[in-house]
């Protein structure tokens, strides 16, 4: 970021909202993804550069956002002033554009395209009601709420909209994106049915994977004038009939209303005569490049491993413990159900040192500098080779995060009447540093704290509404207790997480068996991914992320892009991320334990 993005930030940081980062820059200047500093609520900011676009068509655009209040139509909030600047206070949309989602899938599931597109519709409708001409329908003007069962469209940038009865011809400077112009806009000429003429062109992008015609911009003006609209075959032919329908050269026969193009399009997915499109989560599935992976080890353990953690970094004061060993817990069922053998594999003498000091089920281990934990359901211990010393207890079920650098943990306590309270505890010492307060909701499921950094902490929980599950809420805390901030998303997320990103968070949705949610926090962004395994096993690495089931892996870079794909050891009971490219995989099958190390160069060059 340069110097003088700092400054600008800085300026609006003095606002009421705090700046969670930079999202786009658009003709007008930046667009800032933000949060409310008393309600926390999240706001798209749209900055006006002075220098750059005049004022007038910034006022245009607000003009017209102001007028229009419908649920495809991103909402304009307020106007916020700065240090003699004005700025656009909008609806945030998390999903970012419907041309960023059309690159991370390739195609749309149809469904879901139609979906959008009828989503479209609704709002331009309702535009027209107003007498409004959006004039610049694209995938890159239409944004993306996060909902239930995918997205819901809303329609964005009015820079350029027109009033339908304003009768004078478009100036030269006012003009759209020539790949969805209506014949007639080349001559300066636009009426709400050349904003259906651009439905059309994105129907048809998002059917047939490419836009109808292709080209520099004297060449689609020739085909927007005289080129037959060619169609292939596949495409049901209802659906045929609305794009050839929306694509007509003479405004006089394309539908006379968005209503109309709506009920069309509506009519023609429900038509049972037509060919059905299966039905859709939010993201049909690609299958990436299929890559060999190199194995560099593999090694026979005695026990079935539930859980693995690479020893990286050297614990200050555990030098006896062999930087790169693996670290591991089993519960070995034939002993006892009260016994839990662990273990350090030592990688250097090649041998398992067993550590057997805890004889209660370890919900995880987590590896610091300042030491290697275990956590259990209401303790935490410092586990040297062969001894564990408890660091604290707790009274109730916890959860517990410890930021990377390993000085402090965030604990979330949850009483027998299910309230959470959360405090912080230094460590090595572990003295608790603030009060536990209470958190909300009261109610609802309690899902993960993840420390985001050295700073800060987020706890998930899903909410409750009316006794069912819905939405899933983060709250964020700093490393003095104090929350700074909070919001909700509508999805029913049941884990998540952390990596070695600060911002990012991965997510697992209750229902969507195939899928992956990717959170970018600053700013913030949710991306869905629909992926062809049942993701089990989840984690990453600074150059993408890697989900695994019983004996495939998978790997996305931080957009979703998939990158690759492998097939692994069968039986596949716990992963680990090792270094750049590393993978640590532990398999059980039929009795035996093996620890396999693989590379994922191949994989992580593909991504480059
Ligand atoms: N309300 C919003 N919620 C989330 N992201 C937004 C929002 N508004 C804009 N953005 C993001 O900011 C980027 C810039 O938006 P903006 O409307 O200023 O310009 P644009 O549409 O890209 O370009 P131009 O205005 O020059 O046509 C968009 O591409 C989008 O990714």
């Amino acid at each position: 970021m340069s110097r003088a993005d700092v400054l600008r930030l800085q300026e609006v940081k003095r606002s009421n909202y705090r700046i969670l980062g930079l999202i786009g820059r658009g003709q007008f200047g930046r667009v800032y993804c933000a949060m409310h500093r008393q309600t926390g609520k999240l706001v798209a900011l749209k900055a006006l550069d002075l220098t750059g676009s005049p004022t007038s068509q910034f006022l245009r655009e607000l003009k017209f956002l102001v007028t229009l209040e419908h649920p495809n139509i991103v909402a304009c909030e307020a106007i916020e002033h700065w240090q003699g600047k004005r700025c656009l206070v909008m609806e945030y949309c998390e999903g970012g554009t419907l041309r960023q989602l059309m690159e991370n899938h390739h195609r749309l599931h149809p469904a879901l395209s139609v979906k959008l597109v009828c989503d479209v519709l609704a709002g331009l409708e309702h535009a027209s009601l107003q007498g409004i001409v959006h004039c610049d329908i694209k995938p890159e003007n239409i944004l993306l709420s996060v909902d239930a069962s995918g997205w819901s469209a809303k329609i964005s940038d009015f820079g350029i909209s027109r009033l339908s009865h304003d009768l004078t011809r478009e100036p030269a400077n006012l003009t759209g994106s020539p790949a969805y112009m209506a014949p007639e806009r080349f001559y300066g000429q636009y009426s709400h049915s050349t904003d259906l003429y651009a439905v059309g062109v994105l129907l048809y992008e998002l059917l047939v994977g490419h836009r109808p015609f292709s080209g520099a911009p004297p060449d689609l003006m020739v085909a927007h004038l005289n080129q037959a609209v060619n169609i292939p075959a596949h495409i049901p032919t209802r659906l045929q009939t609305v794009i050839l329908t929306a694509l007509q050269k003479l405004k006089a026969r394309r539908y006379q209303s968005a209503t109309q193009m709506l009920e069309a399009l509506q009519g023609a997915i429900q038509d049972r005569s037509q060919p059905q499109f299966a039905p859709h989560n939010f993201a049909t599935a690609i299958a990436a490049p299929k890559f060999t992976l190199q194995t560099l080890r593999q090694e026979a353990l005695l026990d079935r491993v539930d859980q693995l953690s690479v020893i990286e970094v050297l614990p200050e004061c555990d030098r006896d413990l062999c930087e790169s060993s693996l670290i591991f817990y089993s519960q070995d069922q034939a002993i006892s159900a009260r016994s839990y053998a662990k273990g350090f594999f030592d990688r250097r003498a090649g041998k398992i040192r067993r550590n057997d000091a805890i004889a209660e089920p370890i919900q995880d281990l987590i590896v610091r500098s300042s030491g290697c934990f275990a956590v259990t359901e209401r303790s935490i211990y410092r586990l040297s080779d062969t001894t564990a010393q408890r660091v604290a207890q707790f009274n109730h079920p916890s959860r517990i995060a410890i930021d990377p650098s390993g000085k402090w943990m965030a604990v979330a306590t949850l009483n027998q009447s299910q309230a959470k309270f959360f405090s912080i505890w230094t460590l090595p010492q572990a003295q608790l540093a603030c009060r536990p307060a209470l958190c909300e909701p009261r109610s609802g499921e309690f899902i993960a704290i993840a420390a985001l950094h050295t700073r800060h902490i987020a706890l998930v929980s899903r909410k409750l509404v009316s006794r069912e599950l819905g939405s899933t809420r983060f709250d964020f805390f700093n490393r003095h207790g104090k929350a700074f901030g909070t919001f909700s998303i509508p999805l029913q997320i049941e884990r998540v997480f952390p990596t070695r990103n600060a911002h990012f968070l991965i997510a697992i949705e209750t229902g969507f068996e195939r899928s992956l949610v990717l959170l970018h926090l600053k700013p913030y962004r949710v991306i869905r991914v629909g992926i062809l395994i049942t993701p089990k096993f989840v984690t990453a690495y600074p150059w993408g992320i890697v989900v695994c089931d019983d004996h495939h892996l998978i790997a996305l870079d931080y957009n979703g892009q998939q990158i690759g794909q492998a097939e692994l050891p069968a039986g596949i009971c716990a992963i680990a991320a090792h270094g750049e490219t590393g993978l640590a995989i532990a398999t059980w099958n039929a009795g035996q334990s093996t620890l396999y190390t693989l590379n994922l160069e191949v994989i992580r060059s593909a991504s480059l």
